[in-house]
């Protein structure tokens, strides 16, 4: 039996539609995400943390769900907006429908609403806070659970979504034919700070011949540094990279100690702002899997993925930070490096997962990066 749900947004607007998950309430910054599939990739990326993401494809959940497709250990987003679920998926691999599966995770969604209209209102008014209610409706409850939601400028969420202890990955790339995670020799140690790293990220260190230690987002240079590292990696996460002072004092302790560090998403934005420079909140952010970027150096441009929500305001950068990629959307920033330390990064997603692989290749220039300094 079909059950309704509501999204309620906190400048008013209220859309009706049908509960495509588990009952109950939910808040967040509403986001749109432009890629075509990759939904599971997507909710279960910890960087959407505290947001409900509305997907502008409007058929979500073809494909089923598959648990080695999932990117962390749970459902990371508030919410899902869709425009149409369909009756059942078709694939070898799924497992499971999508709403079956958002219902055991407790995960609340809504279908049949008018994503276009609410892509366009969110492009044309900026990010919002919403709250998503499906099972029994009470607007005003909706609406003050959209308005009551702090907002995520601000909220340090990378110590939230992180690890609480420290372990080691070892899977690389999935080998379809053989349905196995490919093992590689490992060549480098890797520390990968998990501010709400993404598995796929894990997985193309490995599969590049790193054995790889993760550990908890507030772990000190110190701590870090006696493991011995050749390189440290800065993950992807959620929420406001400013207030995440922990991971700002450790990396610059890397900096100075010239080790070869390599940052993605919020590893970016945290690089950025231990070179001295300062983030900015977008008006609505980049979320999709075909994002054109820049190459400074010799102007090549790539699709890419991406999924942010601040930005490294170039403005403020120091003289020592070089501007490497840059969005043909915005002109927002979308990658740097040290010019006296072995350290770059980059805004949007190399690891794709979902998305097309064309910065793949930065992965190869942190293996060389630790490979010089041996
Ligand atoms: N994917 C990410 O790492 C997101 C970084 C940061 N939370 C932002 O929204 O900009």
């Amino acid at each position: 039996m079909t059950q309704p749900a509501i999204l309620a947004l906190e400048d008013g607007t209220i859309f009706e539609g049908i509960s495509a998950g588990a009952p109950g309430l939910s808040a967040g910054e509403v986001v749109f995400n432009t890629a075509i599939t990759g939904y599971q990739e997507i909710l279960t990326d910890p960087s959407y943390a505290r947001q409900i993401v509305t997907l502008t494809y409007p058929h979500v959940g073809n494909t089923g769900m598959t648990d080695q497709d999932d990117e962390a250990t749970q459902v990371w987003a508030s919410g899902l907006i869709v425009r149409n679920v369909p009756r059942r998926p078709s694939n070898w691999r799924s497992q499971v429908p999508m709403p079956e599966w958002l219902i055991k995770r407790g995960i609340v969604a809504i279908s049949d609403i008018d994503t276009r209209k609410l892509t366009r209102l969110l492009r044309d008014s900026g990010a919002q806070n919403g709250a998503l209610m499906a099972g029994q409706i009470d607007v005003a409850q909706a609406l003050a659970a959209a308005r009551a939601f702090p907002g995520l400028k601000g909220m340090d969420l990378a110590k939230v979504v992180s690890t609480p202890t420290s372990y080691e990955w070892h899977d690389g790339q999935l080998d379809l034919d053989n349905n196995v995670f490919v093992h590689a020799n490992p060549k480098f140690h890797v520390v990968a700070y998990d501010f709400g790293v993404k598995h796929n990220i894990l997985r193309m260190l490995a599969e590049r011949g790193c054995r790889v230690s993760v550990v908890p987002a507030q772990t000190s240079a110190a701590d870090v540094l006696a493991m011995n590292p050749d390189g440290v990696f800065l993950s992807n996460g959620p929420g406001d990279p400013e207030p995440c002072d922990y991971a700002i004092t450790s990396i610059r302790e890397f900096i100075a100690r010239k080790v070869p560090t390599f940052g993605i998403c919020l590893g970016h934005q945290l690089l950025g702002l231990a070179a001295g420079a300062r983030t900015q909140k977008m008006k609505f952010g980049h979320h999709g899997a075909n994002h054109p970027v820049q190459t400074l150096d010799g102007g090549r441009v790539m699709i890419t993925s991406q999924n942010h929500g601040f930005a490294v305001d170039e403005a403020t950068l120091p003289a020592n930070v070089r501007v490497t990629h840059r969005s043909l959307f915005d002109g927002s920033n979308q990658g740097i490096e040290l010019t006296d330390a072995p350290a770059f990064s980059f805004q949007g997603h190399p690891e794709a997962s979902p998305g097309p692989h064309d910065v793949g290749p930065l992965f190869d220039r942190f293996i060389d990066s630790m490979q010089q300094a041996k």
